[in-house]
């Protein structure tokens, strides 16, 4: 029996969104549930945030302290609840040197992947919103790019790599871009400027990259104004990820939960929160589909 031709790479689709006019906009999942609750409400990107993965499955801040194995385990099975759907994964420094930074894209795109970015921090990194951050030289940088895109090549694949420079902070605006400048020369597809204080800044960012497309990190009260997806691609901005999106939701929901069952010795979850639904929300039904598919009547009374 025949079988269907295989559908393109999320990471060629995301190719293809990148040459269309519309901004690409990719909410920040931290676990496997809010990545369903994503694509439930209809996203056609996803954000893997760094620092909500890490706090999410190691319980710790965003200090460079999940390795290459914590974030592509987590990277794989969020990029493969829906393969058709980009998914954007925070990669860090790219773990090492141009040997770990190859095995970074290398694990990332067996993983299903669509893009990764790679940053200019040193090892011992914090989150880009934080004070104090230091970062490696600039050849430094252009060689985990350069690492990156001949892997890239090397596979044959199509994932896209977005360079990060951390070096606004800490060198100002000329230096960040000149780092994004020998990025690109190194072979990335897309460039961020973490931290972008102003519109000012933002515009002139695009403008001096162009025609390379640049992505906002809209991170919610961090060094960067509050802009939606309609003002980010007015100053010029390709792609927007919005990493607390889920996570800083779920704490206020959790939270509240847990001190009403602390104070009341009841949750107040909502009569419509069966377990029936929470099952249906992470995939229940392809689940049943698959079983009788196979001609399995596992789940005929769930
Ligand atoms: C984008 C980011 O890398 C992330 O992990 O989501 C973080 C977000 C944050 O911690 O504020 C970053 O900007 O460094």
């Amino acid at each position: 029996m025949s079988s269907k031709e295989a559908p393109p790479s999320a990471a060629a689709k995301l190719r293809q969104m990148l040459k269309k006019k519309d901004m690409i906009v990719a909410p920040g999942v931290y676990d496997g549930f809010s990545a369903r609750i994503a694509l439930e409400v209809g996203f056609d990107c996803l954000y893997m945030t760094g620092a909500g993965t890490v706090a999410s499955k190691l319980g710790q801040p965003d200090l460079g302290l999940a390795t290459l194995n914590d974030m592509r385990e987590h990277a794989e099975m969020l990029a493969n609840l829906d393969p058709s759907v980009p998914l954007i994964a925070d990669a860090d420094t790219g773990y090492g040197g141009p040997n770990m930074v190859a095995r970074t894209v290398a694990q990332y795109h067996r993983s299903g992947v669509a893009a990764l970015h790679i940053e200019d921090q040193i090892q011992t990194k914090r989150c880009g919103h934080l004070g104090g951050k230091a970062v490696v030289d600039v050849d430094t940088f252009a060689q985990r790019i350069g690492a990156a895109y001949q892997t890239r090549r090397r596979l044959g694949s199509d994932i896209v790599i977005i360079a990060r420079t951390d070096a606004l902070q800490t060198h100002g605006f000329d230096e960040a871009m000149r780092r994004l400048q020998a990025a690109v020369q190194a072979g990335a597809d897309v460039a961020f400027l973490e931290g972008v204080t102003t519109a000012d800044e933002a515009r002139e960012a695009c403008r001096l990259l162009a025609p390379v497309p640049v992505l906002l990190n809209m991170v919610e009260h961090g060094a960067t104004p509050s802009w939606t997806p309609a003002e980010a691609k007015a100053l010029g901005f390709k792609m927007i990820i919005f990493p607390f999106a889920s996570i800083g939701p779920a704490y206020k929901a959790i939270k509240d939960g847990f001190v009403k069952l602390k104070e009341e010795g009841r949750t107040g979850v909502g009569g419509d929160f069966t377990p029936k639904k929470l099952f249906t929300v992470v995939g229940l039904e392809q689940a049943i589909k698959v079983d009788a598919e196979a001609g399995g009547s596992l789940y005929d009374k769930v």
